[in-house]
């Protein structure tokens, strides 16, 4: 099934990468809630081996000991406090699960809870995991083998790491009451890593054995856990995106590498007067969307020069593009500052993670980006939940990088990322009045901190944004009017 199950009026997931379950609870009930964000996906909540050796490197939560709650994001009673508060926020918490592997092959071997494993012997005792729980014969993924053999990409090892066999009854069993346990605090769902490297056959059994959602976290009773699945698949591998969207969503990374050529410049922004499975993406219902991720931020995975906060004015665009156009299901990432591809999380003397403090303006400090709470992103969180399911209309371009639409006679938005000013009287769709943009400000005790448009009875009004303001974007919204 392919609903999130959000609160009603809302629509858009953000990913808190790396941040602590009692920050997380605080930010969905002072930020998340009342700016009607939909849901979190939290970092894997799973002991993961501590790799002192590279400085805890942001990877290592991709490296699970034990299927204990205990991390450097806290401990079990603190996840099910923070699913609690968020649930009561209206905000739903979505969990990372990394059960394709168990950890590489290390110089240390004790978990961020204590538990010590002996990797060379396949021995995992804190679940416990032994030698005939994991696939045989041993071999590790190479290069080619995501081109010519779908078999070894499931069996084998993906970066030497320890490949666990999804078709033992006893694993399954694990992996499910791992899981099960999640659902029983009130998650709503699950990203499933590496799903690429696991039979779809498996994946499908182990879903169906999930419980239902926890009814007493106010999800109507039946409801089954939304889950996407990982598949990076930019086209010319052996394993297909399509193999698992009859499962479960899945994340289109085709999305992001798209859009972040078109808003650097490499394609036209007119050609997105098309956008969605005319260019080759999944079936709207079946897309987990998102620019950047934890991963190809980092210029690691799919896609390479994927735009993130470091090019913040094509980003903000690329972004407010997402979520302003109805296709897919959008997950916005929210980082931390990172000097290197394995940097982990800002950590103090003892590697204990740092918690972000919040400025008077409202951004994040202490090393963390928090691009959720810049305002053109939140901004366009309501705009999304505005237009509702409202398709595309009166969509204008001027045959370059110049475009504009309405959702419905909900919203209205347009881009420039021409080197030359838009100036156009342009049809928004809306009511006649008077709107703030919601990107150069807010609408504040009636009043527009930023641009101003008035919308005359025919619909149209005069659209400008300079080639060289700080946004390439103005949005207009039922709701923005003074
Ligand atoms: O760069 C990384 C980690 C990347 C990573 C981690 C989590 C993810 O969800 C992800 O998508 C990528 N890891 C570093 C460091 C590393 C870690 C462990 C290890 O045994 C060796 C090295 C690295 O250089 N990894 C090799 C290239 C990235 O190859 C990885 C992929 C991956 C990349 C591209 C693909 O098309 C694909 O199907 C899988 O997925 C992971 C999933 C994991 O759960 C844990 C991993 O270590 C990895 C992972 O190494
Ligand atoms: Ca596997």
């Amino acid at each position: 099934q392919k609903n999130p199950h959000y609160a009603s009026g809302r629509s858009t997931m953000v990913h808190l990468f790396e941040w602590k379950w009692d920050d997380i609870a605080a930010e969905c009930e002072r930020f998340l809630g009342p700016k009607k964000f939909g849901g979190v996906q939290v970092s894997p909540p799973n002991e993961n081996l501590a790799i002192w050796s590279k400085n805890r490197p942001w990877w290592e939560r991709y490296q699970p000991i034990s299927y204990k709650l205990v991390t450097r994001s806290g401990n079990e009673q603190q996840f099910a406090n923070m699913v609690r508060r968020c649930n009561n926020a209206g905000v739903r918490i979505y969990v990372d699960a990394v059960i394709n592997h168990m950890t590489g092959t290390w110089g240390e071997n004790v978990g961020t809870g204590g538990s010590t494993a002996n990797f060379n012997q396949w021995h995992y005792p804190a679940v416990p995991y032994g030698r005939n729980d994991f696939n045989w014969p041993n071999c590790v993924i190479s290069g080619n083998d995501y081109r010519c053999c779908p078999d070894r990409v499931r069996n084998c090892e993906l970066s030497g790491l320890k490949d666990l066999n999804q078709g033992s009854e006893y694993v399954r069993t694990q992996i499910v009451n791992y899981m099960n346990r999640l659902i029983s605090f009130g998650v709503a769902g699950f990203r499933i890593d590496a799903a690429k490297h696991m039979w779809p056959g498996d994946l499908r059994a182990i879903y169906n054995r999930l419980n239902n959602l926890n009814t007493n976290h106010g999800f109507p009773s039946g409801a089954r856990p939304y889950i996407y699945q990982e598949v990076i698949d930019l086209g010319g591998e052996a394993v297909r995106r399509e193999e698992y969207t009859p499962l479960a969503a899945v994340t289109e990374f085709k999305f992001g590498m798209e859009l972040s050529r078109a808003f650097r410049g490499g394609n036209q922004l007119r050609w997105l007067s098309n956008w969605g499975p005319a260019w080759g993406l999944l079936a709207s219902n079946d897309a987990l969307t998102f620019i950047d991720n934890h991963d190809n931020q980092r210029g690691h995975g799919a896609g390479g020069s994927i735009l993130t906060y470091k090019q913040a004015k094509q980003y903000k665009g690329a972004v407010a593009f997402m979520l302003a156009h109805p296709y897919g299901q959008p997950q916005l990432m929210s980082s931390f500052d990172f000097r290197d591809s394995e940097a982990g999380p800002p950590m103090d003397s003892r590697g204990n993670i740092v918690s972000p403090s919040i400025n008077s303006d409202g951004s994040c400090g202490n090393g963390w980006i928090c691009e959720h709470r810049w305002r053109q992103m939140y901004q366009m969180v309501a705009f999304r939940n505005v237009a509702g399911n409202n398709g595309v209309s009166n969509w204008w371009d001027n045959g370059s990088n110049q475009i504009a639409f309405c959702r419905g006679s909900q919203a209205f938005i347009a881009f420039n990322n021409d080197n030359r000013d838009l100036n156009q009287n342009l049809q928004t769709c809306l009511p006649a009045g008077t709107y703030c943009d919601v990107i150069s400000g807010e609408k504040r005790n009636n009043r527009c901190t930023g641009k101003t448009i008035t919308v005359g009875s025919n619909g149209r009004a005069n659209i400008r944004i300079g080639a060289n303001e700080f946004d390439m974007v103005l949005a207009i919204h039922r709701g923005s009017e003074v």
